[in-house]
């Protein structure tokens, strides 16, 4: 906990991990710091000759790792990060330096250069500062540092070690072992940090942030002040990286993006925090805007909205404080501007990529390569029924994407394997599997976003043009008109209900509730979560007989009964009783008068103290996938999307009051309001 207070220093800010770790990712989750994973695509090919420790290189490694997500993000993300981490982990032994083994013989290799022996793992980190000064380019500051522990090994019999080869941990690790698994059996003695082994320097890495807020706790004053040599320890280092501009070419910087305004919502990767976390804030109701993104966090610090704007003093520089040199791209002023003309192809070339993940996993890509890891295209092709050509260039472009990884094998071929991002959300049997919401995007937003022009114009849905057919119910003429559409819309709704049901089940807290009651609740998937984290609630989905018929199909295999079903139309039927009704992603299906009465119609079956749950992608200004999320109401349905504000007006009307959002880092926000 004594480190704690730096990690939450980073709340409000936008940090991100450059790296497909999972040990890494689970290091940096475990201390509650919430960050987005943005896996790097730098080749690890720096010349190991250049370097004179392996330090060094472990360190230029991280650099690259984290600049190049530094700089690809505002492009590919729209967005600017605020703290972006890098990292790399490196075995030396005898003056080697050990990577991840390519194949098995490799890793015999590795293991048996390390059997016997005591070898030194390096981890070099580097946490890249982001700064939008006053022209619009981002500056970023270097800050680096690097970890030794000293590992000795056992002596290794040869079925020892093939052993542990043909368990398969060897192959992502560097040195060709996990410590913090089977390897461990192998060790003898650690001198040093643990985590460092495993990939990352905990202890030094806050040992680090504490430097780089020092005493007033700022982060992205104006000068990042440097650390002093003085706390070099025994087995590490930490310095300033100097950046040496012959060694990298010079980010593009000109990238546009408000986002360095500390936006007062959460990238949250991995484990929801508790509500008290969370930073909750209240809606003012129309007229007030100009307060819209100002927040009072529960600790009691206010996030900054624009570090440039902040009459912030940087603190005086010691004489023993050096500056990290700035780097930073002035901008020309003639031709077209490189990044400028960078960000309109990745925005035209935006509709292949989605393609090529849709595609991909329709063709059962990362199923394959999860259960045969390190297939060449060849093989993939064979398996997928597809051409040896066609199976090549999407590979490849999975990989450009960050879906898969592929290296050279020892007989020279390129293999594949699925990267992070592909088993955490990709994989058909995965609990966070977005495959159902995939194959709808496929099959059923695709079709209809070919018209979007026709929906612009017309500002109505595209079912007719797209699929052939009149559709005068939205949800029976098109989405239930059939078993296996139907089944294709649960699934996608309960693939995003898996993915975002826990933090909105604990946006607030809910406990005083002990009936719910979800509005279209579909499969279940948020109810399940809301009994999980409220062990007193009962939760009760109201849904159309057809979806009701269909939800035992998705019902986990162990849940307790305090799920149940009731079938009826939200418009039509009498509503449940209860003290909570829940309405998440539903009323972007509808225009304001379907949401008068929907609204009204809850009002009637509430009593005081009563509340709505409303869990959505809200509209604010920034986050583009709300505003293509709009787009995606207006093709398909009769609704769209809506601001915090326009939430807070349609309830206030229905005697709703109160309101409060949390904004959860993913797909949707959560936004709760009373009965008055
Ligand atoms: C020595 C050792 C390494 N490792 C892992 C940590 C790292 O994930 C990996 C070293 O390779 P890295 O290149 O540092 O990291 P990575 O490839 O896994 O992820 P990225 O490059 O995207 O950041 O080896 C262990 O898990 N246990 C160990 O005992």
């Amino acid at each position: 906990m004594v480190l704690n207070p730096v990690i939450s220093k980073l709340a409000g800010k936008l940090v991100v991990l450059a790296s497909a770790s999972p040990r890494r990712m689970e290091i940096l989750r475990n201390t509650g710091l919430r960050f987005e994973v943005v896996p790097s695509w730098f080749k690890e090919t720096l010349d190991k000759e250049k370097f004179k420790a392996p330090y060094e290189y472990a360190v230029e490694t991280a650099k690259h790792k984290a600049l190049e997500v530094a700089k690809r993000m505002p492009l590919n993300h729209l967005k600017t990060p605020d703290v972006v981490i890098g990292a790399d982990t490196i075995v030396a032994v005898d003056g080697t330096i050990l990577e991840k083994p390519v194949d098995k013989n490799d890793a015999y290799r590795m293991l048996s250069r390390l059997s016997g022996k005591e070898h030194s793992v390096y981890t070099g980190v580097v946490i890249v500062l982001c700064h939008e000064n006053e022209n619009k380019s981002v500056d970023y500051r270097l800050i680096d540092f690097y970890e030794e522990t000293k590992v000795k090994f056992a002596d290794l019999s040869e079925s020892m070690l093939w052993e542990y080869i043909d368990s398969g941990e060897p192959m992502d690790k560097a040195g060709g072992y996990g410590i913090q698994a089977l390897g461990g059996m192998l060790v003898e003695r650690v001198h040093g940090d643990f985590l460092n082994v495993v990939g990352f320097p905990l202890n030094h890495f806050c040992k680090q942030l504490d430097i780089v807020f020092n005493t007033s706790g700022l982060l992205l004053s104006q000068e990042i002040l440097a650390h002093s040599e003085t706390n070099v320890s025994s087995l590490a280092s930490s310095r300033i990286q100097q950046p040496n501009p012959a060694a990298m070419t010079s980010p593009d910087t000109s990238a546009k993006s408000d986002l360095l305004k500390a936006s007062c919502f959460h990238q949250t990767h991995g484990s929801q925090t508790s509500p008290s976390a969370s930073p909750v804030h209240k809606v003012k109701k129309n007229g007030d805007n100009s307060k819209e993104d100002e927040h009072t966090w529960p600790l009691g610090n206010s996030c900054s909205t624009n570090p440039a704007a902040e009459n912030t003093t940087a603190p005086s520089l010691s004489s023993r404080e050096q500056l990290t040199e700035v780097i930073g791209t002035q901008r020309e002023d003639n031709g077209p501007q490189k990044d400028d003309l960078q960000r309109i192809i990745e925005l035209m070339d935006g509709f292949k990529a989605s393609k090529a993940l849709f595609t991909a996993s329709r063709l059962g890509v990362f199923d394959l390569l999860q259960s045969r890891p390190e297939l060449d295209a060849a093989q993939v092709a064979q398996e997928i029924k597809a051409s040896v050509k066609g199976t090549q260039c999407l590979l490849d472009a999975c990989v450009s994407l960050g879906l898969l990884r592929s290296r050279e094998s020892s007989c020279q071929k390129r293999v594949y394997m699925n990267a992070a991002l592909a088993q955490g959300f990709l994989l058909s049997d995965a609990p966070h599997s977005l495959g159902g919401y995939i194959q709808h995007c496929d099959q059923t937003v695709w079709p209809l976003f070919t018209h979007l022009e026709c929906a612009v114009r017309d500002g109505t849905h595209q079912h007719e043009k797209a699929f052939g057919k009149k559709a005068n119910d939205l949800f029976q003429d098109t989405l239930y008109n059939n078993q296996d559409i139907k089944l294709r819309f649960m699934s996608a709704m309960h693939s995003i209900a898996k993915v975002t049901g826990r933090a909105v089940a604990t946006a607030f807290d809910l406990s005083r509730f002990k009936t719910a009651c979800d509005l279209g609740g579909c499969t279940g998937a948020l109810a399940h979560e809301l009994t999980k984290a409220h062990p007193e609630m009962r939760v009760t989905v109201f849904d159309l007989p057809t979806v009701v018929e269909m939800s035992g199909r998705f019902s986990p295999q162990h849940s307790e009964n305090r799920v149940s079903f009731l079938a009826g139309d939200f418009f039509e039927d009498e509503l449940p009783k209860a003290d909570l009704y829940i309405l998440a992603r539903i009323l972007h299906d509808w225009p304001d008068e379907k949401v008068h009465v929907l609204l009204r119609r809850i009002a009637d079956s509430c009593t005081s103290g009563s509340a709505v749950l409303i869990a959505e992608t809200m509209l604010d200004g920034r986050k583009p996938h709300a505003a293509l999320q709009s787009l995606n109401m207006l093709v398909q349905t009769e609704g769209m999307e809506r601001r915090e504000r326009q939430f807070a007006d349609l309830l206030c009307q229905h005697g709703f009051g109160d309101v409060q959002v949390v904004h959860t880092g993913n797909f949707l926000d959560a936004l709760i309001a009373f009965k008055m």
